[in-house]
């Protein structure tokens, strides 16, 4: 979870509430006076008629600022202290406003000049605290919101999220073993912790990052940044090794993640190239894992999207789900255009122990997740003892030195989650552009700027795509297996020989934005440019890929 999604929430909190729109910089402003709570910060705003309605720009996104003469040959543009002094900007509903009469703005300089460790004079709060559900009170009439709705089968999943859900994915034993090492390991994790609204606040859950021994990838020191950015920056201890049984769980969950793509629609940005000899079956693999657990019903990740500096646009993220069974919460971003017509449906996905959801391409760039706190949770209990292994850890350590494995099983309210991830080689820490402050850069989606929903994209894509078994496949949006597929391309290098490429391109932006606020006492120097694919020299996408063909247009 990281600072700026939590932002968005909060963003989002108070544009829900407001008379009339407001800017993102008017709405930071008062979120900062009001100590971070939205309710107060929609109604300072209401009062105090700080809001220009005629500033508002319609449409918004990247793209409509761009394009307005001045700014649309500039990559590189700076936002104004005042209105950036929180490195916490939003996906949903950034508008890069260079100027803004109706902000007061401060002659001061960005001010960070090297990321730091929050300070600890300031008390570190739970963020939950801070994330407070506003009532709702707005007098403007919103479209008609959807009660949340529990996707409880594969169909369902498919139908209304960009993902699906594999149950008993690992060989039984191998998932417990598993769950106990990841257990034991978890004792020494640590909680995220990073600067919002003038305050650290720490995530309720603790957390590890993981590198693959595989793949020279630990042995690359430039890893170790990837590593610290799993902890918003944080000097960090270098990433854990994969442990054999996660080891063993990642091989079985790229062949399982493999199939999928080959079912599913592409999209241009996707990593089109290789995974190395031997691997040519392959088209996903993991060199990377970050791990949770949630130790209890209250312990929880809030919404967020995943950082995508490393693993590049169009993400696949493959997210295993061991102990105790929570539920997986999932919300689209609604396009600024629509946001008059419809609001997001919060979509829970129960987990069961044993459980993979892999998030698909767009996933990231037009939901949000996370795991809510719950009511009530029932215990999980393993079905196998603890593998000796970690009988020898300080988490299965008892006073009686003669126990015996089988008394050893102790129902657990824990839920480990591992997060198998690719980091593309085309996004290397070290080709990741630094801001001002000379801090890596994240990657954000332009989320406002989507043109259509699934539904339009899905009845477009399928009217052009020719292939009979691919339009099925579009249509039903629902996993088939596909035994024929692509006698007409021949297959990219490295990337299987029997795949057809067609891809959708949904001309979506992406941007890199100054992240050093984080851990900067919320300052930073807010420098952002467009990523641009091809000039700063990125690919293969699976749209350079020798017989792909783009079916959107
Ligand atoms: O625990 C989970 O299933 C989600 C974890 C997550 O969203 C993350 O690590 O980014
Ligand atoms: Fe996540």
């Amino acid at each position: 979870m990281t600072p700026n999604e939590d932002t968005d929430t909060l963003i989002a909190l108070v544009s829900s509430q407001l008379n009339l729109p407001s800017n993102i910089d008017a709405m930071l402003e008062a979120l900062v006076q009001s100590n971070g709570n939205p309710q107060d910060a929609a109604k300072s705003l209401n009062n105090q008629g700080k809001i220009n309605p005629k500033k508002r720009k319609q449409g918004g996104g990247l793209q409509s600022w761009l394009d307005k003469g001045k700014g649309s040959k500039v990559a590189r543009r700076e936002i104004p202290e005042a209105s950036s002094s929180h490195s916490t900007r939003s996906d949903a509903s950034l508008e890069p406003v260079l100027t803004d009469s109706s902000i007061p703005l401060s002659p001061s300089k960005p001010s960070c000049s090297s990321s730091k460790v929050p300070s600890s004079n300031k008390p570190v709060v739970d963020l939950m605290s801070i994330l407070r559900q506003p009532e709702p009170t707005s007098p403007k009439k919103k479209p008609p919101q959807a009660p949340p709705l529990t996707l409880s089968n594969p169909a369902m999943i498919a139908q209304h999220v960009p993902c699906t859900l594999h149950t008993s994915v690992l060989p039984p034993k191998l998932a417990s073993d598993l769950f106990y090492t990841m257990l034991a390991r978890s004792k020494t994790w640590k909680r995220n912790k990073w600067w919002l609204f003038e305050r650290v606040v720490e995530s309720p859950h603790r957390t590890s990052f993981f590198a693959r021994k595989t793949d020279g990838v630990s042995a690359d020191e430039s890893w170790q940044e990837a590593a610290q950015f799993w902890y918003n920056g944080r000097p960090t201890d270098p990433p854990e090794v994969f442990p054999p049984e996660m080891e063993n769980a990642c091989s079985i969950i790229e062949r399982v993640v493999s199939e999928q793509l080959r079912t599913r629609q592409r999209f241009g940005l996707e990593w089109g190239g290789g995974f190395g000899a031997g691997n040519e079956d392959l088209l996903w693999r993991a060199n990377v894992a970050a791990s949770n657990c949630y130790e209890g019903r209250n312990e929880s990740v809030g919404w967020h999207s995943d950082q995508m500096q490393y693993l590049g646009p169009y993400c696949t993220i493959a997210s295993l789900s061991l102990g105790t069974r929570r539920n997986f919460s999932l919300r689209e971003v609604v396009p600024a255009h629509e946001a008059e017509t419809r609001r997001a449906r919060t979509f829970n996905i129960p987990l069961p122990h044993n459980s993979l959801v892999i998030m698909h391409a767009s996933c990231q760039e037009r939901f949000k997740h996370s795991i809510p706190p719950q009511s009530s949770m029932d215990v999980y209990r393993p079905a196998y003892p603890p593998p000796t292994s970690t009988l020898e850890s300080d988490a299965f350590s008892n006073s009686d030195s003669n126990i015996s494995t089988s008394t050893l099983i102790e129902p657990s309210n824990c839920r480990i989650n591992i997060t198998f991830r690719f980091y593309r080689p085309d996004f290397r820490p070290e080709s990741i552009p630094r801001c001002k402050c000379g801090v890596p850069m994240i990657l954000r989606a332009d989320m406002k700027q989507r043109l259509r929903d699934e539904s339009d994209l899905t009845a477009i894509t399928a009217d052009a795509v020719t292939n009979k078994k691919e339009r099925e496949i579009l249509r039903r949006k629902e996993p088939i297996k596909d035994e024929d597929q692509s006698k007409e391309s021949e297959g990219p290098q490295g990337h299987g020989s029997t795949t057809t490429y067609t891809y959708v391109d949904r001309t979506d932006k992406y941007w890199w934005t100054c992240y050093a606020g984080a851990q900067n006492d919320g300052k930073g120097c807010a420098t952002w440019q467009v990523m641009d694919f091809e000039g700063e020299g990125r690919g293969p996408g699976v749209f350079q890929l020798p017989g792909a063909r783009c079916v959107s247009q």
